[in-house]
């Protein structure tokens, strides 16, 4: 579900063209396979909906659905340089308020990181039939020995992001991260989560107390967990089945806000979005050596496509 501000500059776009959306730059591509829309604020990707064979707007004889997209934004995001609720943002070198890598002498960096709310430059936009490959860098320094990169892949099948830390440094630095992810949902408290039945996780609205998922996970009300799982899971809102698939990942947070909604999410929307983030953190932070580099990665794909 995307803003209807966002949706018009997209049925204003063949091809692939920049526009100014809430004070940010987009990137914006609609193709032949479907459409995306990347803030280069965070390197952050806001929609993505692929055409399928045989529907409307892919022969460019219709607009979609709003709801449609596979992601979530929120339709009143804070100004300019402020964090885009929705889409995916990249939260980099530290996950929430973990601050591993953070190198301010108090450790008072931003929640989730720096990078969401750095300016990106877009290095290189490869097209081709089947999709678009997107390469991004930060326009300035964000750590003084971490160098972070990120890589978009869309096309009619699937949405991949990766996020490349390479350590250019002498001394070994912890990190950790997030894939922070808003899928767009039907109802957030009526949604499954298939594929952590059996994880140990950390319930952030219990003080971190550790627990065992019983099951599979039905969703049905405000949720802060932590799971330690690399597995694939599925996302089911009664209407639609993402598979989300990742790399680098030994941590899967599962996030809803319940009806206590951030300031920048209207109440009529809040409960079209469910986080499930592929993510480095306190149970798996990574240490990078000199020379070494961490690819955090996630690929969604929807079981229902033909
Ligand atoms: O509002 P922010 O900074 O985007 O963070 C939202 C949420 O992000 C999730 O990843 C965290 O698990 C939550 O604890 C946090 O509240």
């Amino acid at each position: 579900m995307i803003p209807s501000s966002l949706r018009a500059l997209l049925d204003d776009t063949q091809g692939q063209r920049q526009a100014e959306w809430a004070g940010r730059t987009l990137w914006l591509a609609r193709e032949q396979w479907g459409e995306l829309a990347v803030s280069l604020q965070g390197a952050q990707v806001l929609h993505y909906l692929p055409y399928t064979p045989g529907s409307t707007h892919a022969t460019g004889s219709g607009t979609p659905a709003l709801d449609a997209g596979w992601l979530w934004v929120t339709s009143t995001p804070q100004p300019s340089p402020g964090a885009i609720r929705g889409g995916i943002p990249l939260c980099w070198p530290w996950f929430a308020d973990e601050n591993t890598a953070d190198e301010s002498p108090d450790r008072s960096g931003p929640m989730h990181g720096p990078a969401r709310k750095a300016e990106w430059h877009l290095d290189a936009a490869d097209e081709h039939e089947e999709g678009i490959e997107l390469h991004l860098s930060p326009i300035d320094q964000l750590h003084k020995q971490l160098v972070p990169r990120a890589v978009i892949q869309a096309n009619a099948k699937r949405l991949h992001v990766e996020l490349v830390t390479e350590h250019r440094g002498e001394t070994p630095v912890k990190m950790s991260g997030a894939l922070h992810s808003y899928f767009a949902v039907t109802d957030a408290h009526r949604c499954r989560v298939e594929g952590l039945a059996g994880a140990r996780y950390l319930d952030k609205l219990q003080g971190f107390a550790e627990h065992v998922q019983q099951g599979e996970l039905g969703i049905r009300g405000p949720l802060d967990r932590i799971y330690e799982s690399n597995r694939e899971v599925v996302l089911d809102d009664n209407r639609r089945r993402l598979r989300i698939a990742k790399q680098g990942s030994d941590s899967t947070v599962v996030w809803h806000p319940g009806d206590d909604l951030p300031t920048d999410t209207p109440t009529e929307v809040g409960r079209r979005f469910l986080c499930v983030e592929a993510a480095c953190t306190r149970l798996d932070p990574v240490w990078l050596v000199p020379g070494a580099q961490h690819l955090l990665a996630t690929t969604i794909t929807c079981e229902d496509a033909p």
